[in-house]
């Protein structure tokens, strides 16, 4: 049972299912409690996302995934923006993306913003680039931020997972003090407390990816997913 706080908090949490070897079982279960906790997004692996969007129809609730995730930096441009199309067709209403940070480090800023604007301009849908802001010097946090903007995300997150970053409210400030207006911020990255999702919000974050949005709601605190 969730406590009036626990439960204020469903809105903002994209609840991530994304592992090898998920079943359908599991699959329908997850979208099934996104709909009963009223979490913002069910967040699913692009091959389950059809099942999904069918569960979460009429609900409101974004069916959302993600792609060159969660092995980031791994597909071409063109792929990206053909499975960006067939996430959009099978029902996806957002789509987390990693981004070509390699290229970034490598001068080639042209093909970094390209492989964004390839996704955005084939999805439709909003697109929310992965930063992976540790990964990188501060001039390329500077210049990722801006080229992503500039190339039409609709939302900035710090990171993919907790394998690189355990979200906090320093790394949320640093994009909520750049983001350019109409752009959102979703924190993400080992969300694994009620209090420290809170000082995410409280930071500007308008969303929170986890994979313990259950325990969450729930007043619990989660084991660390990495
Ligand atoms: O945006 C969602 C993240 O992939 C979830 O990360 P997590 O597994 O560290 O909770």
């Amino acid at each position: 049972m969730s406590t009036p706080n626990s439960r204020n908090i469903a809105p903002y949490i994209q609840h991530t299912l994304i592992k090898v070897g998920v079943t359908r079982d599991e699959i329908i279960r997850h979208a099934e409690e996104a709909a009963e906790y009223g979490f913002g997004a069910a967040m699913v692996p692009g091959s389950w996302v059809s099942e999904v969007a069918a569960v979460l129809s009429g609900t409101g609730i974004e069916v959302a995934s993600a792609l060159d995730f969660p092995t980031v930096g791994v597909m071409t441009s063109e792929g990206k923006a053909r499975e960006a199309e067939a996430l959009t067709k099978a029902g996806a209403t957002q789509i987390d993306i990693g981004v070509q940070i390699g290229w970034l480090k490598s001068g080639m800023e042209e093909e970094f913003a390209q492989d964004i604007r390839g996704v955005v301009e084939a999805a439709g849908v909003p697109i929310k680039v992965m930063l992976e802001l540790p990964l990188l010097t501060d001039d390329e946090k500077e210049r990722a931020v801006e080229l992503s903007m500039d190339a039409g995300a609709a939302w900035l997150k710090n990171a993919s997972s907790g394998q690189i970053e355990t979200a906090s409210p320093a790394s949320v400030e640093y994009l909520v003090k750049r983001v350019r207006p109409g752009i959102l911020v979703k924190a993400s990255g080992s969300i694994t407390s009620l209090s420290q999702a809170w000082s995410l919000i409280d930071a500007g974050a308008q969303a929170l990816g986890t994979s313990a949005g259950a325990e969450l709601v729930a007043g619990n605190d989660a084991a660390a997913s990495y």
